[in-house]
């Protein structure tokens, strides 16, 4: 039987059985799994959809431990309902949330060993019902629970992890027993709770560490969740836990028990499970292709099917990235699905029959290509194709939505448009000489073009396709200055304006210089519009005292929940988190005369909330038309 490239869907029930009993047996009993979990789940799906009831779909497994003996547990530790994409959490929440403002937690998926302390006793999930005490293994285990770090000392339910930081460190030094180090985090949580003797990795220094689940928990409308999802995702991916997915729950609670729990999961609670799932395929060329500033290598694969769906293309990124893989075309490609982003090649294995995919010139005008960074760059200021695809990218912040990249083409070929302003020049008649108009269409795409004329001022610093000035980062420039003014405005001045930083600075002043012509020409043509925002606020923060962990550390947590941290206590200071609010340092003294808000670190660990929008990118973006 082979037991890695199968389709699922494709596979009959029997089949089915068959192979999630052997996979069960790898990951639980050997503890060597063959196939990531989300080929697994793939199995598990297809035999729910056939028998929702089957035995395979509702047990709840844990993994072989050496315990000393079973513990029942006094409310079941359960498995998790799971969904895959956001669709199907949204789906799930509709069915529970009472109205649209029902509150939802929304937390890491921890990638480890589910385990509870009663106080006394600290035992894996088991069955759901009994559990393995593994008191023995306290003396590794660290508690992370709101407001404590250290011994673990109060009852918990949470995941016995190592911490990232803590793998990268520590445990690219221990040893397993019978030689070696660990793979990943998971299987070391696992091998070390199946050690009868733990006596040799105290010696090491070997450190786990319990999560209690309600450590991180973003509280979030039913309403907002979709809208929320994707910064909720980067705030999670960014703490310092192996995670495999999201977990999101009705946060009201008792209305939650008042659902109750199939034999397999609670109703009031789910998993998304991040699926990065990869296949091996063969490269069988690469298209370069065209972007505002640069070119973009796309891979072209041998047909490879991915969880139901034939991938044929993928991104490379850019030119770094190939040098680094050091893939070529003839070798055999691991290519990466994960949820819905774009597929990516990760590694590569060297053809028989290889040959470079990189090229010298540029394929539209024959100019030499030249690096920026990681990127490969055609440098000719009138290349057909990058100015086709900049003014494409102008007419898509404009919204004009009818003026598509082939109808682009036909106009900068025949008609002589070069630049956004040449648009606004057009007349019915001009389009009507293109091939494929008719009137009605024609009339209308001029009226939608002269609507366009009526344009935001940070649509339009938008449509000049600055490097990382995007639509966003331009609505933050423009709630602190005009258009006027931004052309005013030092590379000092605009490297202070908060979310913009040196970088933006520099490319804006220079780029502004270099387009000033053609800008007077612009703003000749439309009629700017000034919506003065407020100015998006990013709360800052700041530490005082000895905290349990590193300073470093509630860093991180800060920002990733959208504060910026600061090191001195300023007026414009938000907020000051004390170790110790009694005790009387020099900074809790200043906060005290500048009327700063300060409150204790279990206090600020209650109020972390999903953050203000941080400023995103949609530039660059490729679509392969997979
Ligand atoms: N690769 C393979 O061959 C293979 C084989 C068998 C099973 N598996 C994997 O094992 C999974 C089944 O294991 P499972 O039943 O433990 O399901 P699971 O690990 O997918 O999810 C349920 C568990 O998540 C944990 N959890 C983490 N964070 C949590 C939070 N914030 N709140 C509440 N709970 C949280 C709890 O322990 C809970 O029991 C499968 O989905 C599959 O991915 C893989
Ligand atoms: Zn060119």
């Amino acid at each position: 039987m082979d037991t890695k490239n199968f389709i699922a869907e494709k596979l009959d029930r029997d089949e089915l059985i068959r192979l999630i009993e052997y996979h069960n047996r790898r990951y639980w009993d050997e503890g060597e799994p063959e196939i990531p979990d989300a080929r697994y789940d793939e199995l598990i799906r297809a035999l729910q959809k056939l028998e929702p009831d089957h035995e395979l779909v509702t047990r709840v497994y844990a993994p072989a431990v050496a315990g000393s003996g079973k513990v029942r547990h006094l409310r079941p530790m359960l498995s998790l309902d799971k969904a895959y994409s956001l669709e199907e959490v949204l789906e799930w929440a509709k069915k529970f949330a009472r109205s649209e403002d029902e509150e939802l937690l929304v937390e890491p998926k921890y990638d480890g060993i589910s385990a509870n302390f009663d106080g006394r006793v600290l035992s894996t999930r088991g069955d759901g019902e009994l559990g393995e005490n593994i008191t023995d293994k306290l003396p590794l285990v660290e508690l992370e629970t709101a407001g404590h770090t250290g011994k673990v000392d109060r009852p918990v339910r949470g995941e016995l992890v190592i911490r990232d930081d803590d793998f990268k460190t520590l445990y690219s030094h221990i040893r397993k027993k019978g030689g070696g180090v660990y793979k990943n985090s998971r299987n070391a949580v696992a091998g070390i709770m199946g050690l009868k003797e733990i006596a040799e990795m105290e010696l090491q220094g070997a450190k786990i560490t319990l999560v209690d689940y309600n450590l991180v928990s973003f509280r979030v409308k039913y309403s907002e969740l979709a809208a929320k999802w994707e910064e909720l995702r980067r705030q999670l991916e960014a703490l310092p836990y192996p995670q495999d997915g999201i977990v999101i729950k009705l946060a009201d609670s008792a209305y939650s028990a008042s659902l109750g729990n199939t034999a397999h999961h609670p109703r009031g609670e789910i998993a998304f499970k991040f699926t990065n799932i990869r296949r091996e395929t063969r490269l069988i060329g690469v298209e370069w292709s065209f972007g505002k500033n640069c070119l973009t290598p796309v891979a072209e694969l041998e047909p490879v099917e991915i969880s139901g769906t034939t991938i044929r293309r993928a991104t490379l990124h850019n030119i770094q990235n190939i040098l680094e893989l050091g893939v070529q075309i003839g070798d055999t490609v691991t290519v990466e699905r994960a949820g819905d982003v774009i597929p990516y090649i990760v590694s590569s294995t060297p053809g028989e029959e290889r040959r470079s995919p990189l090229i010298e010139d540029c394929p539209s005008c024959g100019a030499k290509l030249v690096r920026r960074g990681p990127e490969l760059c055609c440098p000719n200021p009138e290349c057909p194709e990058t100015q086709l695809q900049r003014l494409a990218a102008a007419v898509r912040n404009l919204g004009i939505e009818r003026l598509g990249e082939p109808t682009l083409r036909k106009l900068m070929e025949n008609s002589g448009v070069r630049h956004l302003g040449d648009l606004f020049e057009l007349t019915a008649m001009d389009l009507l000489r293109l091939d494929g108009f008719a009137a009605k269409s024609a009339a209308n795409l001029i009226e939608e073009i002269q609507k366009a004329r009526i344009v935001n001022d940070y649509q339009l610093l938008a449509a000049l396709n600055i490097p990382n000035i995007g639509a966003n980062v331009a609505k933050v420039i423009f709630s602190h200055t005009d258009f006027a003014g931004l052309r005013r405005m030092s590379e000092e001045e605009l490297s202070a304006i908060p979310g913009i930083g040196p970088e933006r600075a520099k490319a804006l002043v220079s780029e502004l210089a270099a387009q000033s012509e053609y800008l007077d020409e612009l703003l000749g043509a439309v009629r700017l519009i000034h919506a003065a925002a407020p100015a998006a606020e990013i709360p800052t923060v700041c530490f005082t005292g000895k905290m349990p962990e590193k300073r470093s550390y509630y860093e991180k947590l800060a920002t990733a929940h959208g504060y910026r941290s600061a090191d001195d206590v300023t007026s414009s200071l938000s907020l000051l988190v004390a170790a110790d609010p009694a005790e009387n340092s020099g900074k809790l003294k200043k906060a005290a005369r500048l009327g700063v808000k300060v409150v204790s670190l279990d206090e600020f660990l209650s109020m972390l909330s999903p953050a203000s929008a941080p400023i995103a990118e949609a530039d660059g973006q490729l679509s392969l038309g997979i």
